[in-house]
């Protein structure tokens, strides 16, 4: 008898403004540029050479994923299927780096310490103001975390708010056998991959997923990998990681 075996497709959204910029992004709501724009509607191409056709979509509330999803299924033809959206697959909230540029950060504080704020497992950047431009707080899309909504977070964090929605949404859809698309983020992805993979709270640091690229698993009814995740466009991947890697070094 065959494995059982769940589809799940992983898309990290296309270029927004603030990567071309080299900006800290977290919960910040920036558009994708043309680039980006590109990238998802290839990433829907990629789908549907692949007869990946998503039965279900899973969004954060910021539009950089949500428009690349649009995007990706309408390249696909599957812009009728259900929607769910939620805070918990949004970004990491990137604190008080939001809005800052990467390496004027990396040149002002050190490799050392821009490291431990972009990759370390369990220390958050510190907890950006209420009234700072690029805060988040007061808007309605997040009215029901109420004083709880995060002025920061590490992956830690991030691991720890994702899994719920992802034992409770995103399981039983796995189980019902549908095809699942998550269009989520850099850092929100990082920590799904991280639970799926197993990986180790060191080793995580060196995972960058690219933009627009679906990232594709198998998995069992243990909701583990059956074999590693497979990017749509390996060639495309690898470069899109390394120029995620590099961010830092960009003037
Ligand atoms: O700025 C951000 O929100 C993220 C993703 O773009 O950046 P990084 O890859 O540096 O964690």
């Amino acid at each position: 008898m065959a494995e059982t075996a769940y589809k799940l497709v992983l898309l990290r959204h296309g270029q927004s403004d603030w990567n071309e910029k080299n900006l800290f992004t977290g919960w910040v709501d920036v558009p994708l540029t043309e680039k980006g724009r590109a990238e998802a509607a290839r990433g829907g191409e990629l789908l549907a050479q692949e007869g990946l056709l998503p039965d279900v979509l899973h969004t954060s509330l910021l539009k950089r994923a949500i428009t690349t999803a649009n995007l990706a299924l309408e390249t696909a033809d599957r812009q009728w299927i259900p929607v769910k959206r939620n805070w918990r697959l949004n970004e990491r909230h990137y604190g008080a780096l939001q809005g800052k540029n990467k390496a004027e950060i990396r040149d002002e504080f050190g490799e050392d310490q821009f490291m431990v704020w972009r990759r370390s497992y369990d220390t958050a950047p510190p907890q950006l103001d209420d009234s700072s431009e690029f805060s988040q707080h007061g808007d309605p899309r997040y009215a029901e975390l109420g004083e709880n909504a995060p002025r920061t977070e590490c992956l830690k964090d991030v691991v720890e708010r994702l899994l719920p929605y992802w034992n409770d949404q995103v399981v039983p859809d796995l189980q019902a056998g549908k095809t699942v698309l998550i269009a989520a983020h850099g850092n929100s992805l990082r920590a799904l991959v991280k639970h799926l993979e197993g990986i180790s709270d060191d080793d995580i640091a060196g995972l960058n997923i690219p933009t627009g690229i679906p990232l594709y698993y198998e998995l069992g009814a243990d909701l583990k990998p059956l074999g590693a995740g497979r990017y749509l466009d390996p060639e495309a991947a690898e470069a899109g990681a390394a120029a995620v890697a590099n961010q830092g070094a960009q003037h």
